[in-house]
């Protein structure tokens, strides 16, 4: 069995078929992802791994995405056969396991929901996801990544609720339909932010006690 760093190296090595760009921009979320782990006490080997594995099928073409999907077995929505990039963090979580033999399950979560998100996600998940949304170039292209990359040393699952808001408003402008699996993430989140922010108790109402009622 590899060693972590075995593994790490593995990935790495893979990006040497791919587009320079691409390599670039996971170097940076590697980074970005590390810095938020350490604020979070995280293993900063296995936040890596899952870093390096996040992208390894971004830039195939969307024939291939759908292809690779369907012999992997993955469920395939009306939705990501209009929009096959959404398949790359799925397909490498599968390819992740069965050809590079990672049983990291957090970590391969972490790899296959970071695009969309999902309802339960280890810390692992929840950083990967927001470090890939404001790596530096993408917080130049989008300033307002910079206050969510702040929000997120504070409060990892505010930051996400503040992404899936902006990502809401990003699915309007573009016309895109909203992945049923974002979608049931996104309602999650929102129940457990309000849930953890109790209102007071709604009091019955006493019409008789209201002069408006009496009159
Ligand atoms: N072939 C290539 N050659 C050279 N460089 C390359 C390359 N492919 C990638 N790169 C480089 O790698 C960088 C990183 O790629 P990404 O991290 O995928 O960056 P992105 O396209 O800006 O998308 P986003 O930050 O939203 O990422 P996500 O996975 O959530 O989302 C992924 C995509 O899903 C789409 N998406 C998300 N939600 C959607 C929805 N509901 N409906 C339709 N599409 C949706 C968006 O188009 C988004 O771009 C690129 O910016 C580029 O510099």
């Amino acid at each position: 069995m590899s060693t972590i760093r075995q593994q790490i190296e593995a990935v790495r090595a893979e990006y040497a078929r791919l587009p320079a760009g691409l390599l670039a921009h996971v170097e940076r979320v590697v980074a970005e992802a590390r810095d938020l782990a350490a604020r979070w006490d995280l293993d900063l080997d296995r936040v890596e791994l899952a870093a390096w594995g996040h992208d390894l099928f971004r830039a195939h073409p969307p024939a291939d995405q759908l292809r690779l999907a369907a012999e992997a077995g993955l469920p395939i929505t009306e939705t990501d056969r209009l929009e096959p990039v959404l398949l790359h963090g799925p397909i490498a979580a599968v390819v992740l396991r069965e050809r590079l033999g990672i049983t990291d399950d957090e970590a391969l979560a972490a790899v296959r929901d970071h695009t969309l998100g999902a309802a339960e996600m280890p810390l692992i998940a929840k950083v990967i996801l927001l470090a890939d949304k404001f790596e530096p170039r993408k917080r130049q292209r989008t300033p307002v990544m910079r206050e969510i990359r702040r929000l997120a040393r504070r409060d990892l699952d505010a930051a996400l609720l503040c992404w899936a808001d902006w990502k809401w408003v990003e699915e309007r402008t573009h016309g895109w339909v909203s992945h049923p699996a974002h979608w049931t993430a996104r309602v999650r989140w929102v129940a457990e932010h309000h849930a953890d922010r109790a209102l007071p108790p709604i009091l019955p109402l006493d019409d008789d006690a209201d002069p408006a009622f009496g009159a």
